[in-house]
């Protein structure tokens, strides 16, 4: 899979073109790498990801795939979407057929593959998302958690470049949520450009190369230390700094972690701290 750069310039979008959501927002989705969305509930993160998904026609701005705009045809929207797909954060406005497999394959079914093209394509996605056990089980029986790892094989059979999830791990248990995780760590193997919508600074920390906030209509984006780190934007955004930030600050202040240490999550904290007969773990 190649890597393909998905940028947006000046996106004007909404439902009311009184009131857009989005008013000027820009974003470059970095190829090959984790992008993480963030933003209040209601700030716009499905609406962007709608407009980079091609779902959504942007009143004014663009989205461009390795500099080509994406045209709003029925052409252009067919070739966007092979190369960028979006998972919607409910499995249930996704899932539509009887069994699992049967829902996998509609996408490659589609792009008119060979029955074993196909065959291949579904077992990869499957197995990419851990679900090959689920294979011809009805959906309406799966649980939540399931369902919504069988709406993203749905899209990873389509190999896109690019993959986008709105909330994907929103209503899971935490054992689901390191699944969820793990199933993107291979899709990045696989070579795929992820990008996730979340409220969850400290996944955003822990988990993203960059952060892209969408706050006012518009997005900013940067390296997540920079940008979760800035707590006046934080404020406008309704968002929280993550603890590892603030613990590793605290502990840096104290001098218990050397200046340029910057840990993102529990065991890069505990790797950091100097090996002291007071520090257990
Ligand atoms: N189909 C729609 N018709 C009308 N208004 C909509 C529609 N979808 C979203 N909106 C409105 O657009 C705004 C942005 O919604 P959006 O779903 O993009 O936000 P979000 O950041 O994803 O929110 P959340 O975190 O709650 O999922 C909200 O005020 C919402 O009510």
């Amino acid at each position: 899979m190649s890597h393909l750069t998905l940028a947006a310039s000046g996106l004007t979008a909404g439902y009311d073109r009184r009131r857009p959501v989005l008013d000027g927002a820009s974003l470059t989705v970095p190829a090959g790498r984790r992008l993480a969305v963030l933003g209040a509930n209601g700030s716009g993160k499905t609406t962007l990801l709608r407009c980079l998904s091609g779902a959504l026609a942007p009143a004014r701005g663009r989205v461009t795939l390795d500099g080509a705009e994406l045209r709003h045809t029925r052409a252009g929207l067919r070739a966007h979407r092979q190369e960028v797909q979006l998972v919607l954060q409910d499995p249930d406005d996704q899932l539509f057929s009887a069994s699992v497999a049967q829902d996998v394959s509609f996408g490659p079914v589609n792009l008119g593959l060979t029955e074993d093209e196909v065959r291949a394509r579904v077992a990869e996605a499957l197995a990419l998302l851990a679900v090959t056990h689920l294979a011809e089980r009805p959906t309406h029986q799966l649980s939540y958690g399931e369902r919504k790892r069988v709406a993203m094989a749905g899209a990873v059979a389509m190999r896109p470049c690019v993959l986008l999830l709105d909330e994907p791990t929103a209503g899971l248990d935490p054992t689901a949520v390191g699944e969820a995780l793990a199933a993107l760590a291979r899709l990045q193997e696989a070579d795929s450009t992820v990008v996730m919508s979340t409220h969850d600074v400290d996944l955003a920390l822990r988990w993203a190369d960059e952060v892209a906030v969408v706050v006012d209509g518009r997005v900013v984006q940067g390296t997540p230390e920079t940008v979760l780190g800035d707590d006046a934007l934080l404020a406008r955004a309704r968002l929280d700094r993550p603890w590892a930030l603030t613990v590793g600050a605290r502990l840096r202040a104290l001098g218990l972690l050397p200046d340029g240490a910057l840990p993102r999550d529990a065991d890069a904290l505990l790797a950091a701290l100097p090996d002291s007969p007071g520090v257990r773990t």
